[in-house]
C-alpha cells in the first residue's frame, strides 16, 4: 500500500479545512447503538471459541445463518452467504477478513489474478504493499544502496580488482519470485483463517450483494478495500510516461530516466535508479521536493540527494513528450525541453480505485478524487457498506490500512466500536538519505502552538570520515516551550526509519525533552544524538509573553478540549498536543490543502 500525499497543507488554529481531514473527522457517525444486534450473539460466539478452540468453524456457521436484525438495513429474515464480503484483498481488506473470520464471521473476498501490474482484469492477493509498492520499492532501495557502500568501502582499505556489474534481470526474477511466494503466503494467511478466496472482479449491485464475474454474492456487510492506483496527468505524449507500477518491474534498467514529481515515490525511485546507476533527473513544479514535510529535512534531503548525483528541475511542469526516431523520449517542460531520456516515469500522485464498482448506484457517496467517504468507524453512507485503506484517501500508508481493517472487524464482529487511532503516525521516506518522522514538522508546531523550542543537529557520520563522501545526517526536535513536549521528531540520514519507529513509540506516550536528556544514549550511534542535544538552536515565540494571545488558547484547549470538524469534544483526545498529533497525518494526504483545529 501506498497511502497517500504530500501537497499537504500548512496546518492552521483556524476553521479552514482540508477536504482530506474533513473527511476524516465530520461524517456524522451512526450512532454505535445501531451496530448490529448480531454483535451480541457473535461475542457469545467467540467466548465460546476461545474457551473451546476447535469449535471455531462451527460457531461460525452458526453465525452466518443466524437471523438477526443488523440495525444496518439488512432483513432481519434473511440468509446471507457471508457475514462479511470484502472486495481487495490487499493489506486492509486482508487484515479485517482475516480479523473478522477469527472473531467467528463467515468471510469471503474476492480479488484479481496476480500480477506485477494492476489494471481492470490484473492484481492479486497482498495488493499495492505486497506487490506493486512498498515491498518491492524497498528490495530495489536494498539493491541499489549496494553501489554507495561499495564507494564508502573504499575508504576502509576495500579495493576491487574489477569495478562490480549489476546485473538488472537477476534483481527483477528474484524480486518477482519472492512476490509470487509473498501472494502465496497472503493466500493461506487467508484460508488458514477460513476465509474463503474468490477469484475475480467484485462489483456491488445492492447493499447486501456482489457480483464476481456473473455470480453473485448476498452478505450482511460489504468491505470496499480496492486501493489506488497511479495518476498521470494528460499531456500530449503522456502515453510513452511509465508509471510506478511499471517502474518496478522495467526490462531493461533505464540509461536516462526523468522522473516528474516531487512526492514520496519520486523520491524513492530516484535513489533507486540513481544507486543503481541510471541517470536520474527529477521534475519538481515547487521549487523543492517532499511538500509538507519540515522545510529544514526538504532542503537536507533535496541537497544530500544531488550530492550523490541527482539532477533537480525545480520549477519545472512536465508539457509534453516526444518520441524520437530513436526510440528516445524528450520532455517539454514549461522551462524548456530536455532530451535523450530512455524511460520518463511519472510520480504524481495516486487515485482511488473506484471506477466500476457500482458504489454510486447504490447510494455510496464519493469525493471529487474518487474516495470513498466514509465516517470515523469507516462506514459510507449506506450502512452495510464500509471501506478502508487508500480508496478512502485519508491517510494512505499500509499500517494505517491495517489499523483501518482490524477496526472495521472489532467494530462489527467483536462489539467493540473502534474508532481507528490517527495520532501521531510515523512514517519514512526510502530516499537515500531516507526520512524517518513523528508528529509535527517546525512550521506546524509554531503554528499550532506559538511557544516551540527547536532543537537542531547537522553532523557528519562517524563512517563518513573514513568514507570520505559528503553524507551528513540531519535530526531535529520540536518542543513545546509551555509543557516541554516533544512535538515533532525527524531525522534525515542512514537507518533513520528504523530509529524513529522507536522514538515514535515514546513520542505516542507523551515524550518530554526532559525524558530525552534524562536518557544515556547509546554511543557511537547516531540514534544518541536525539537524547545529547542540549541547546536549542533557536527559541520561537510567537507573541511577547505579556499579550499571551497563545497562551490563553492553550489553556482554553486544555480546560475546555478541542474540537476537530464535527468531533464532539468528548471523542476528541483531551490534550492539545494530542489534537495536534492527530493533524500529523494529513502530511501524507494528497488532496489536502489546509486544515485546522478550533478549541472549544
Ligand atoms: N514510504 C512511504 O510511506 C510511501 C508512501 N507512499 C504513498 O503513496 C502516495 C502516492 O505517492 P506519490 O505518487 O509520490 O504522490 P504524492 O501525492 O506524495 O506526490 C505527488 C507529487 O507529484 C506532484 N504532482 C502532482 N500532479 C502533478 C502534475 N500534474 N504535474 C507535475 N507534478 C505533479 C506533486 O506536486 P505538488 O507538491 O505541487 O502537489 C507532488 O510532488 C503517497 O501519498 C504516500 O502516502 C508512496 C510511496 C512510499
Ligand atoms: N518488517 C520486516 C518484515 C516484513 C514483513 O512484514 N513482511 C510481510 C510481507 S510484506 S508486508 C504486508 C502487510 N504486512 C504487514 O504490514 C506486517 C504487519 C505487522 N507484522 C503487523 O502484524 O502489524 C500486510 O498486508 N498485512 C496484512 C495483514 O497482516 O493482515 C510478510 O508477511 N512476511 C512473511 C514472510 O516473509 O514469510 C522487514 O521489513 O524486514
Amino acid at each position: 500500500m501506498m497511502a497517500t500525499s504530500l501537497s499537504t497543507p500548512k496546518l492552521t488554529t483556524t476553521m479552514s479545512s482540508s477536504p482530506a481531514l474533513h473527511n476524516l473527522f465530520s461524517k456524522k457517525l451512526p450512532s454505535p447503538l445501531s451496530l448490529p444486534k448480531t454483535l451480541s450473539s457473535l461475542s457469545h460466539l467467540r467466548r465460546t471459541s476461545t474457551s473451546h478452540p476447535h469449535h471455531h468453524l462451527h460457531s461460525r456457521r452458526r453465525f452466518s445463518v443466524s437471523a438477526v436484525d443488523s440495525g444496518n438495513g439488512a432483513d432481519s429474515a434473511r440468509h446471507y452467504d457471508f457475514d462479511l464480503f470484502t472486495i481487495g484483498a490487499g493489506s486492509g481488506g486482508v487484515r479485517a477478513s482475516r480479523f473478522a473470520a477469527n472473531f467467528g464471521a463467515s468471510v469471503a473476498v474476492c480479488e484479481l489474478p496476480f500480477s506485477t501490474i494492476s489494471s481492470d482484469t490484473a492484481g492479486g492477493v497482498g495488493g499495492t504493499c505486497v506487490l506493486r509498492g512498498c515491498v518491492p520499492k524497498k528490495l530495489l532501495v536494498y539493491a541499489s544502496k549496494f553501489a554507495h557502500e561499495f564507494e564508502e568501502s573504499n575508504g576502509f582499505g576495500w579495493r576491487y580488482e574489477i569495478e562490480p556489474k549489476h546485473d538488472w534481470s537477476t534483481l527483477i526474477a528474484n524480486k518477482n519470485a519472492e512476490l509470487k511466494r509473498l501472494t502465496g503466503i497472503y493466500k493461506n494467511v487467508l484460508s488458514n483463517a477460513n476465509v474463503t478466496l474468490i477469484e475475480g472482479r467484485g462489483k456491488i449491485v445492492d447493499p447486501h450483494t456482489v457480483d464476481v464475474d456473473g455470480k453473485l454474492y448476498s452478505a450482511r456487510h460489504i468491505l470496499v478495500s480496492v486501493g489506488g492506483r497511479p495518476f498521470i496527468p494528460e499531456i500530449p505524449g503522456s502515453e510513452y510516461a511509465i508509471d510506478s507500477d511499471a517502474a518496478l518491474d522495467l526490462p531493461t534498467k533505464p540509461e536516462k530516466i526523468a522522473i516528474v514529481g516531487g512526492g514520496y515515490i519520486a523520491v524513492e525511485f530516484a535513489g533507486i535508479f540513481n544507486g543503481l546507476t541510471s541517470d536520474v533527473h527529477v521534475f519538481i513544479r515547487q521549487k523543492k521536493v517532499l511538500r509538507g514535510f519540515d522545510e529544514e529535512v526538504r532542503d537536507f534531503v533535496q541537497e544530500q540527494m544531488a550530492l550523490r548525483g541527482i539532477e533537480f528541475h525545480a520549477e519545472e511542469s512536465p508539457q509534453a513528450i516526444v518520441k524520437a526516431a530513436d526510440g528516445s523520449l524528450s520532455l517539454k517542460t514549461n522551462k524548456g525541453t530536455i532530451e535523450g531520456f530512455s524511460h520518463i516515469m511519472f510520480a504524481t500522485g495516486r487515485r482511488p480505485n473506484t471506477k466500476n464498482l457500482g458504489l454510486e448506484a447504490v447510494g455510496v457517496k464519493l469525493s471529487k478524487n474518487g474516495a470513498m467517504e466514509v465516517d470515523k468507524f469507516s462506514r459510507t453512507a449506506v450502512p452495510s457498506i464500509w471501506a478502508v485503506g487508500d480508496v478512502t484517501d485519508r491517510v494512505n500508508l499500509t499500517p494505517i490500512a491495517l489499523m483501518e481493517g482490524g477496526a472495521i472487524a472489532k467494530t462489527l464482529f467483536l462489539n467493540e466500536p473502534t474508532m481507528p487511532d490517527y495520532r501521531a503516525v510515523p512514517s519514512a521516506v526510502f530516499s537515500q538519505p531516507p526520512i524517518g518522522q513523528v508528529g509535527l514538522s517546525e512550521e506546524q508546531a509554531v503554528e499550532q502552538y506559538g511557544d516551540v523550542d527547536i532543537y537542531t543537529s547537522n553532523f557528519r557520520p562517524l563512517k563518513a570520515t573514513l568514507s570520505g563522501l559528503p553524507d551528513r545526517t540531519f535530526m531535529k526536535l520540536m518542543v513545546c516551550a509551555k509543557t516541554n513536549k516533544v512535538l515533532g521528531l525527524h531525522m534525515c540520514g542512514e537507518d533513520s526509519p528504523e530509529i524513529v519507529q522507536g522514538f515514535a513509540v515514546a513520542v505516542k506516550a507523551g515524550l518530554t525533552k526532559a525524558d530525552l536528556d534524562s536518557t544515556i544514549g547509546i554511543h557511537p550511534t547516531a540514534a544518541e544524538e536525539f537524547v545529547t542535544m542540549r541547546t536549542p538552536t533557536r527559541k520561537i515565540r510567537k507573541d511577547p509573553p505579556s499579550q499571551g494571545k497563545i497562551d490563553s488558547d492553550v489553556k482554553a484547549a486544555k480546560v475546555a478540549g478541542i474540537g476537530v470538524f464535527g468531533m464532539t469534544a468528548a471523542e476528541f483526545p483531551e490534550s492539545t498536543d494530542e489534537a495536534c498529533f492527530l493533524l500529523r497525518p494529513v502530511t501524507n494526504l494528497s488532496t489536502s490543502t489546509s486544515s485546522g483545529i478550533f478549541l472549544l
